[in-house]
């Protein structure tokens, strides 16, 4: 309107603005997802679900499936079908189960033949299936990845995959602005993952909590998108709900021509128009503000068993003796006994059994060029260390195929490396690429927490280029040694493509832009009664509390990798804090919390650490303290991901002052019980002690009271969100009908099995 000032919006609030399909008074959001990413691990539940409520997939075209954390990453020569090819019976099972999965639901499918498998987060970017602009999920808890690209992306659990793949929307809150400027000059040997690890050693694992943080500054402009990714990826290791960076012309460079960015011309033209005003105004408020000079980074590295736990390459551990909190004390303790390091030692001095160069951060071909880089500089003729396993495991089928035409396979198997096919491999070691107890590995992946890359195993994150020349030292080594200059900066990869458009109709006219706003649709608690559902209502739990003081306790932690497998969401119950439960030489119950009476029936969780349920998306931690008997968990923070997949599942978590959790404590260190009631809002204690009031969202009180579940909700909501389809469709019509299968939108595509793609 002529005369009205605007209210400046960051980035994040513009394309949320894009996004809702209809807002609650109490700011419960219905938000459309328009790219969903699925792989094996957190999706057999929710198509499960699908099915036996009788549903479809709303957006087959605008969902992407592949199979990442399960697969082998040996030779595929001898490759038939997954079913004989993968060895492990539950591995090879979700692996299954996807495939079946995608042939009934009608998905796009990468599978193991296919060169454009790769892990989720790697796909996505290459193919242009990752736009800006747009909100994109994916059962994982990296889908901040995506970001870089100026989208908002973010992690989920499996129930809200579901929602996803059924209403192709989202119920969710707005995060916090958070705007984290990196400006000046990188010194030489600096890299992206060195930026991000610095940042997370800066704010903490629990700094971006509530957030979605914007990456701003000159260092992050000057960067490519690959560098871009690998920073976004790590948010979530800094707590964030997400990441992101404006896009600008790297990020246009390196959509034009992929697959599914949209096609030269006016489509482009248009996307492009939009894509240019997704920036943070001037004036833009930002609930939080981080500032970080670029000279004051240097390459560095992990020590301890929490991504925050860094030190620069040039650093030694730390020692206990110089920590006055006693938690603190006791968690570096911890860490170190897990480690088996010793104080002060320098960290150049520490010896290295493995190294992985591979994961969703840093497994593009950016990556392999900057480690083939220092496995050049080592001269002719060196080699990897005697003794160390040195792996390389490029992000998907064609970073390999690539890094192959460059010739980096050559330079890396000359060297002794281990060149390997796509897939997570020992990021995680769901697959058989694990670390054997006690080795320690020098890897570029995302997080170093206990028995993370194998039980007993120890990880130490670093940039690609690190872990490099740490494969030919033999030990944590300062890169700077080898060469200098920043690896990350530059091009991105030129991807081959033969005819990347034949599959999409000629570019149409689009209508005019249509202004959206949040609808005004009577609320969706009003009409939720009469939606059924299978949730249990949470009202009043009483009964005993077990006290668990420990910082940061991660979804690893709650439920090890290896019960990830399951195509069930129950039966979880012994796999609930397994690590800390089971001594793993003997197998037998340790004297863990929970293990004890009265404790081994608790009903409640009361932590006095902050950020509760950090890491991983997996909805298995929910699900095991579930089937344990836990449904309540009082903290005095929590991690976004698995605060939501609780009350998903008809758990209560209550945030508390840490004064508040600490007398929660102490109650249940006593043995009493306590008594959480949700409809008065108040936790009722024993011995005559105060009740504590808490404060739940309205809307999710509301549903956790009557046992609603969102999907049921959502769907009464249908309406709005076909209309909100309708705008999309006119508004950015390159979010629609593109696909794999000529002719505009997908039908389905093919699960190819030995076929070669022809594209
Ligand atoms: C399996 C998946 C749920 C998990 C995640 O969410 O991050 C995995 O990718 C990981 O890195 O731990
Ligand atoms: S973090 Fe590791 S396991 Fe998780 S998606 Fe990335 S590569 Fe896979």
């Amino acid at each position: 309107m002529p005369g009205t000032l605007k209210t400046p919006r960051t980035l994040y609030d513009k394309i949320w603005d894009d996004h809702v399909v209809d807002a609650q008074a109490d700011g419960t959001t219905l938000l459309y997802i328009d790219r969903h990413l699925v792989h094996e691990v957190t999706s057999p539940q929710a198509f499960e679900g699908l099915r036996n409520a009788g549903r479809s997939v709303r957006r087959p075209d605008c969902t992407l499936a592949t199979v990442d954390h399960n697969v082998p990453t040996i030779s595929r020569k001898n490759f038939t079908n997954v079913g004989n090819f993968i060895e492990e019976p539950d591995s090879r099972a979700q692996c299954v189960a996807l495939e079946d999965n995608v042939k009934e639901f009608g998905l796009t499918y990468f599978g193991m033949t296919d060169r454009r498998q790769g892990i989720v987060h790697i796909i996505g970017p290459e193919q242009g299936f990752t736009l800006p602009g747009t909100t994109i999920v994916c059962g994982d808890s990296h889908t901040s990845t995506h970001g870089a690209f100026g989208a908002i992306a973010f992690g989920i659990g499996t129930s809200e995959v579901e929602h996803v793949l059924a209403t192709q929307t989202l119920l969710q809150r707005k995060s916090k602005n958070m705007r984290i400027s990196v400006d000046g000059t990188l010194p030489e040997g600096v890299t992206s993952k060195d930026v991000i690890l610095h940042i997370i050693g800066t704010i903490g694992t629990a700094g971006g909590t509530g957030c979605v943080i914007e990456y701003a500054g000159s260092v992050f402009r000057g960067f490519s998108m690959e560098a871009r990714m690998s920073v976004c990826n790590m948010s979530i290791e800094a707590g964030a709900r997400a990441g992101m960076v404006a896009p600008d012309e790297i990020t246009f460079a390196y959509l034009r021509n992929r697959p599914l960015a949209p096609p030269p011309g006016e489509a482009w033209d248009r996307a492009e128009a939009y894509w240019r005003t997704l920036v943070s105004d001037e004036g833009a408020k930002f609930d939080v503000e981080v500032k970080i000079r670029a000279e004051d980074i240097i390459p560095t590295l992990t020590w301890g068993t929490s991504p925050q736990d860094t030190v620069p390459i040039t650093g030694v551990v730390p020692d206990p003796q110089n920590i006055t909190d006693p938690t603190k004390r006791a968690s570096v303790e911890r860490s170190l006994k897990y480690m088996g390091l010793t104080p002060n030692t320098r960290m150049e001095d520490i010896t290295v059994d493995k190294v992985f160069l591979g994961s969703c951060t840093n497994g593009r071909i950016e990556d392999l060029r900057s480690a083939a880089k220092v496995v050049l500089a080592a001269g002719p003729g060196a080699s990897v260390a005697p003794d160390v396993h040195a792996m390389i495991v490029p992000g998907s089928g064609l970073v390999k195929q690539q890094a192959e035409a460059e010739g980096l396979d050559v330079i890396f198997k000359r060297a002794g490396f281990d060149w390997r096919e796509a897939g997570c491999s020992m990021c995680l070691g769901m697959n058989p690429d694990q670390l054997k107890p006690g080795q320690r590995c020098a890897s570029t992946s995302n997080r170093n927490f206990e028995g993370r890359q194998g039980a007993g195993g120890r990880t130490h994150l670093m940039s690609p280029a690190m872990a490099a020349a740490a494969a030919m030292t033999g030990k944590l080594t300062d890169v700077r040694k080898y060469l200098g200059g920043s690896q990350t900066t530059g091009g991105s990869a030129p991807l081959k493509i033969t005819s990347p458009y034949d599959y999409l109709d000629p570019p149409q006219v689009p209508p005019a832009p249509v202004a959206l706003a949040p609808s005004d649709i009577p609320s969706i608690a009003d009409q939720a009664t009469s939606v059924p559902s299978s949730i249990p209502p949470f009202r009043i739990v009483k009964g005993i509390a077990a006290p668990l003081a420990i910082e940061n306790v991660d979804t690893d932690m709650i439920i090890p990798k290896q019960f990830l497998k399951t195509l069930k969401r129950t039966g979880l119950a012994n796999a609930l804090f397994y690590t800390l439960r089971k001594d793993p030489h003997t197998g037998k119950d340790t004297d863990f919390v929970l293990n004890r009476q009265p404790y081994d029936k608790a009903k409640i969780l009361v932590c006095t650490g902050q950020n509760f349920g950090c890491g991983s998306s997996r909805e298995h931690a929910p699900w095991s303290l579930n089937d344990f008997g836990i449904r309540c968990i009082i903290a005095p923070s929590f991690a976004e991901i698995f605060k939501t997949n609780t009350m998903q599942n008809g758990m209560l978590p209550i945030t508390l002052s840490p004064e508040e959790c600490k007398e929660l404590f102490n109650d249940a260190s006593e043995g009493l019980d306590l008594e959480v009631d949700l409809e008065k809002l108040e936790i009722r204690r024993e011995k005559g002690r105060p009740s504590i009031p808490f404060e739940a969202e309205s809307f999710r009180r509301h549903c956790l009271l009557n046992g609603l579940d969102d999907i049921g909700l959502t769907l009464v909501k249908g309406d709005a969100i076909q209309t909100f389809e309708e705008r999309r469709s006119e508004t950015w019509p390159w979010l629609d009908g593109f696909g794999y299968v000529k002719g505009g939108r997908i039908q389905a595509s093919a699960v190819r099995t030995k076929k070669k793609i022809d594209w």
